[in-house]
């Protein structure tokens, strides 16, 4: 195979260890072939001052690097990016803000990363172009003339056409979407709205199961679903920061049954419907008061787009009024957290925990729910409850699986999931781990690199 050269809206320094899911699947992958990984440096500078190009050495891998002008930054990723297609893409029209003009930023920067991306590619290159910050890249290279095989992966969810269609540049975006030879999901359901959306809406014609004619092209598509390095998230939870995270989890809450949920601070992680759910739990099974603590953390996130703050005053009413209406001198059911928890501790809070509330209303994929189970001991292990609206609940069918929107459904499965037997326990969490082994993030990279070179 040719160089690999990887283009994301964020890029990290491969070698330094707990760059997170993303960064580490992408890191192996780029690792074994030596290659490029381009994208945004992270950095807002003053106008004027953008667009400038910083490449590094990273072992074999080179990190190319643009920084965003503050206009440029405001459009592209808060405004289009995460005020428009974020929201749709995890079927939220209410929350997507259409009228802001954000798309010619949008336009503007795929514009930028293209012209940025060319003048560092080779003919022999095999590009692969990661989610809806990204996706008129390949249309942009192509106008340029560039005729690499091109790959485009999609972290987060596709909706169903009809919500799609709301987005007032649908068509332009989804032609974009087809100038890659291959696209990928995180699930068979998203690769359904896709065929859906090329057929009704394109008048395309699906040929087999992954292969589409549109547009007179042809394009590719089918789910890859992302999996975790279990051995780098196990070899984590032996280090001494995880290990002692553990401890004083176990030491603190001797008395108690830990529940714990790990989220950025998103809409789209259904964290209140979670909050309502636990109080429910307190109110129907009283024998879990004084005894059960729901620790969430929650990672700020995007804070500079409204509904996120929104969403933040709102988790603050409800975790107050619970720990309000229940709490005591000695027991505070909700232990709220608005901070990033450094992922080398995540493996020891984990293995800590009784249970895993993993219930966002809508995910691409969730790889705390794969993390969860890597990190729990297969001797004793935690359950994990999660909702049949997260990516990993097409796979992970041995978890117990919820709908986050039902109340009383959810405290009930919480329920179940504080009193399961070991043996029941023992032989989910088993069957769990083949699962995530069998299909890890190793598989995950492999898989796509072999199916954009045939
Ligand atoms: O870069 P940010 O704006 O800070 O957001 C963080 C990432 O969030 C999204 O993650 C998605 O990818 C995960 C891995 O495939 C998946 O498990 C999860 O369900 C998705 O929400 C986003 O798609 C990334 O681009 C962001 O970097
Ligand atoms: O305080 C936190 C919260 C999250 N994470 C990591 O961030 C990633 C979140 O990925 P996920 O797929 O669950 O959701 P996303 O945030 O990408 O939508 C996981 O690897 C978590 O371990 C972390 O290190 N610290």
């Amino acid at each position: 195979m040719g160089r690999l050269v990887v283009v994301s809206n964020r890029v990290a320094d491969p070698r330094k260890p707990g760059a997170g899911g993303l960064a580490v699947a992408l890191a192996d992958a780029l690792q074994s072939s030596g290659g490029l990984w381009f994208g945004w440096s992270g950095k807002v500078v003053d106008e004027g001052s953008g667009g400038q190009l910083r490449t590094q050495r990273a072992g074999p891998v080179t990190l190319a690097t643009v920084d965003l002008a503050r206009a440029d930054h405001d459009a592209y990723y808060l405004g289009y990016s995460n005020g428009v297609l974020w929201p749709v893409f995890h079927y939220r029209l209410d929350l997507a803000d259409f009228d802001a003009g954000d798309i010619d930023g949008y336009r503007r920067v795929n514009r930028l990363f293209a012209h940025k991306l060319q003048p560092l590619l080779k003919p022999d290159d095999v590009i692969w172009v990661h989610d809806y910050h990204l996706i008129p890249l390949a249309a942009e290279l192509r106008a340029m003339g560039c005729t690499q095989r091109m790959g485009f992966f999609l972290h987060i969810p596709l909706p169903p056409r009809t919500i799609l269609a709301a987005i007032p540049q649908h068509h332009w975006l989804m032609r974009s979407l087809m100038m890659y030879d291959l696209v990928g999901f995180q699930t068979r359901l998203d690769v359904e709205h896709f065929s859906a959306y090329v057929v009704h809406e394109d008048s395309g014609e699906r040929c087999d199961d992954h292969e589409f004619r549109v547009h007179g092209r042809s394009v590719r598509a089918r789910d890859f679903p992302i999996g975790i390095d279990v051995d780098e998230f196990q070899a984590l939870g032996r280090e001494p920061e995880a290990r002692e995270t553990f401890r004083t989890m176990k030491e603190q809450y001797a008395q108690r049954q830990l529940l714990v949920g790990v989220d950025r601070l998103d809409y789209s992680k259904g964290m209140p419907q979670r909050i309502r759910a636990f109080r429910r739990l307190l109110e129907h099974y009283p024998e879990n008061r004084r005894v059960a603590t729901l620790i969430q953390v929650a990672a700020p996130s995007r804070e500079d787009v409204e509904a996120y703050a929104d969403l933040r005053l709102e988790m603050e009413t409800l975790c107050g009024a619970v720990n309000g209406d229940y709490g005591e001198l000695d027991w505070m059911p909700v232990r709220y957290m608005r901070r990033a928890v450094p992922r080398r501790r995540l493996p020891g809070l984990y293995a800590a925990s009784s249970v895993a509330l993993v219930t966002p209303l809508r995910d691409g994929m969730n790889l705390v729910a794969k993390e969860y189970v890597a990190a729990q001991d297969p001797v004793n292990p935690g359950v994990l409850v999660l909702s049949r609206f997260a990516g990993a609940a097409e796979a992970m069918t041995d978890a117990l699986i919820v709908n986050p929107y039902d109340t009383d459904g959810t405290a009930e499965v919480i329920q179940q999931a504080l009193r399961m037997p070991l043996e029941e326990r023992r032989a989910r969490h088993e069957r769990l781990m083949a699962g995530l082994r069998a299909r890890d993030v190793h598989w995950w990279a492999r898989e796509f690199l072999a199916a954009l070179q045939h």
